[in-house]
Order: C-alpha cells, then structure tokens, then sequence
C-alpha cells in the first residue's frame, strides 16, 4: 500500500543523517551545509514487531517477513519557502505526496553544525515551519477557490461540498493555526483528504538531541514535548548521530551499545512505531512452516480489504478469514492447538480485522 511518511524541517538539522540510519543506507548524502538535500531521498523500512519473531518460531517458519513503510528524505525547508525562497515551492510538492510528516527539530548544541537562523530554539524552529505550510495551504485554497466558483454555480454537488470544507480550512488558518485542526465528519472525509492541505498532515515532533542525550533527552527537548502535548501532536527523542552508528552494527553489537548508552531499543524502532500509529496503521500476520509475514491496513479495514492487500484475486473472490487471535496463537501453541481449542473463529466479509489478528483466507478464483 506504501504509506509514506515525509521526514521535513529546516535545513542542517539531521533530517539526512536520521534517513540514512533509517534506510541503513548512505544512501543520502549527509553534511554539515544547509541545503545539502535538494532531490527528495525515497527509503523502505521495515516495521520492527517482536510479535512477528514469536510466531515464526512457534510455527517453524522458514522465513520471516516484516511489513514495510516508506520514509522521504525531503529537502530543508526555510521561511519564505511559501513565496518560492530557497526553493521552497518544489520541496512543498515533495511533502504533498506524504501521508503524515515527521518533523526534525534540533535540539543538539554542537557550535560546529551551523544553524540557518544563528540559534539553537527547536520550538521557534516548529513555529517556522508549521507557518510556511499554513501560509502555502492559504495561497493553494485561495486559488482553487476562484476555480470553483463556476462549478458551485452550476450546482455541482461535489463542488459545494469542497467549497465548504475549504472555505472551513481557510478560516483555521486565517488565525494562524494548522488544517488538521479543523473537525472533519465521517461523510466528509474523502473529500477533505482530497485537498491534500499540508498543515493537515499529521505530525510526529522529532528531536534530535547531543549524542549523550539519546537516553535522557534534554531541556530543549522538553520544551518540544510540552509544545507538543499542547497541540496534541506526538514526539520523540533521538539522536540521529547515534542511530546512524547503531545501524552499521549486526544485531548482538548493537545491543552491547544500547545497553552502554541506557537505551532498550533503538531509537528507530520508537519512531517508526510512532509513525505507524499516527497513520493509524494495524498489523495482521499470515503465519506458516515457509513464511511468517506481517501486513498492513489502516484500522477499521474490513477482511476482504484486508486480504486485498496480499492479492486483488483474494479480496474479489473473498469466502471467509480463519481467525486466530495472536494471544490465543501463542496460548495455544500454535495453529494445531487453537484450533482445538476452539480459538480459531471463520469471519465473514463484514468482520472488521484486529491489530494482530492471525489469518488464512479461503477465497475462489
Ligand atoms: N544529533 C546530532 N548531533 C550532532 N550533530 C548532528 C546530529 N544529527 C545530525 N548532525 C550533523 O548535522 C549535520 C547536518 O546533517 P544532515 O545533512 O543530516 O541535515 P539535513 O537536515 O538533511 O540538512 P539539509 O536540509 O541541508 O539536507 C551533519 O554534519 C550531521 O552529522
Ligand atoms: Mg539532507
């Protein structure tokens, strides 16, 4: 399904470094100059779950397939971007293209890495930024608005509904606060994501602390989190230099290092589960001896959607889900014994699958 998230923020901050650990790639070049990234860098990362492990043990699988989500390393963003500054307007197309954003703020001193606005202030630094995708969602409303018009005077249905919900975005921000504020019914919402408005992604805060901080964030990153739980938008603490070095490591070195720096997991594993939560993504798992594999869907997929993302064949010609529920899969030893046990449930085309859910689907062709 690739769900995309974009990494944004002011140039020089690390938005590259956390890419490249991320991607366990060089595949972004990464330097202390600001606009060192100008053509957006496209990575696949897979979606860390212990889970996943646990069944392919208990089942013997021969392979182990984690789900996968994508990350744009995408070009830095500064004030003016809205009106074209330092090449703002393509970049801003870049972090359309995105399903949600997350947002690099510095919080590391180092006076070597040079600052596009002379100080180190991550909050002023949001502020920067949100307000540049607010005043380019204003310019893009403020446009299509007029092309509108005719439509709505025709009585084209569609039409008014879009005009009204702009003209409710347009109103939001016209008090200098975010799209994704605005409240959006059900009935409205396929149309309010067809106006792809960039401050009404949702953001993850990512603050990129002094590698010595990793563990313990610092004042600067506090302020983020307040700023933050204000604006209901979720936050982590990381330091991308670090998690750049933790990624060239195989897995029993990295863990000496973790534990060395106070951390239980990496970094990276927090964001991408942060991310993947602000989607409001889920996970079910298709578990046998050749492969265990985890699948994507948003939450409140129905099963014949869900097995759609394995094949289109398995969600046209859809029977029925057998269900195993990862708690009673595990209970029980596995398949054989849920069975038994009188765990595994035959769903219809109207069960709504649950984060976890163990599935085979019988279907025709
Ligand atoms: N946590 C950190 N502590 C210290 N230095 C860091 C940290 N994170 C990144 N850096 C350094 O900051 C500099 C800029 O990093 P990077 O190129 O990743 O930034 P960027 O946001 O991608 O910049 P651009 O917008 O110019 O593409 C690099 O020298 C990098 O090593
Ligand atoms: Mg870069």
């Amino acid at each position: 399904m690739g769900f995309r998230m974009g990494i944004v923020g002011l140039p020089n901050v690390g938005k590259s470094t956390l890419f490249n650990a991320l991607t366990r790639t060089a595949a972004a070049q990464a330097a202390n100059f600001p606009f060192c990234t100008i053509e957006p860098n496209v990575g696949e990362v897979a979606v860390p779950d212990s889970r996943l492990d646990t069944l392919a043990k208990i089942a013997k699988s021969q392979n182990i397939i984690p789900t996968r989500m994508t990350f744009v390393d995408i070009a830095g963003l500064v004030k003016g971007a809205s009106k074209g500054e330092g090449l703002g307007n393509q970049f801003l197309a870049n972090i359309r293209e995105t399903d949600a954003i997350a947002h690099v703020l510095r919080c590391f001193e180092d006076e070597d890495v040079t600052h596009v606005d002379g100080r180190v202030d991550p909050v002023a630094d949001a502020e920067t930024i949100e307000t540049e995708l607010i005043i380019a969602d204003m310019e893009s409303l403020e446009k299509r608005l007029q092309n509108i018009v005719r439509k709505v005077r025709g009585g084209d249905k569609e039409a008014v509904q879009q005009e009204r919900l702009m003209k409710a975005a347009l109103e939001m921000l016209e008090q200098g606060k975010p799209a994704r504020m605005v409240e959006v019914d059900d009935d409205d919402r396929k149309q309010w994501n067809m106006l792809q408005l960039l401050s009404s992604k949702p953001v993850l805060y990512v603050c990129n602390v002094d590698e010595d901080e990793a563990a313990t964030g610092n004042a600067l990153s506090e302020k983020v989190a307040a700023m933050a739980a204000e604006q209901g938008n979720a936050h982590v603490v990381i330091s991308a230099k670090i998690e750049e070095e933790i990624s060239q490591l195989d897995g029993e070195e990295a863990e000496m290092f973790l534990s060395e720096l106070g951390l239980e997991e990496a970094g990276l594993d927090r964001l991408i589960r942060a991310g993947y939560e602000l989607l409001h993504l889920e996970t079910y798992f298709t578990v046998g001896p050749k492969e265990a594999r985890a699948w994507t869907i948003r939450t409140g997929t129905l099963a014949p959607q869900a097995a759609g993302v394995i094949h289109g064949d398995f969600e046209k010609g859809f029977i029925r889900a057998e269900t195993i529920a990862y708690e009673d899969f595990v209970a029980q030893g596995g398949e054989q014994g849920a069975k038994e046990a009188g765990k595994m449930r035959a769903e219809g085309k109207t069960y709504t699958v649950k984060d976890g859910d163990v599935l085979h689907f019988l279907f025709n062709t």
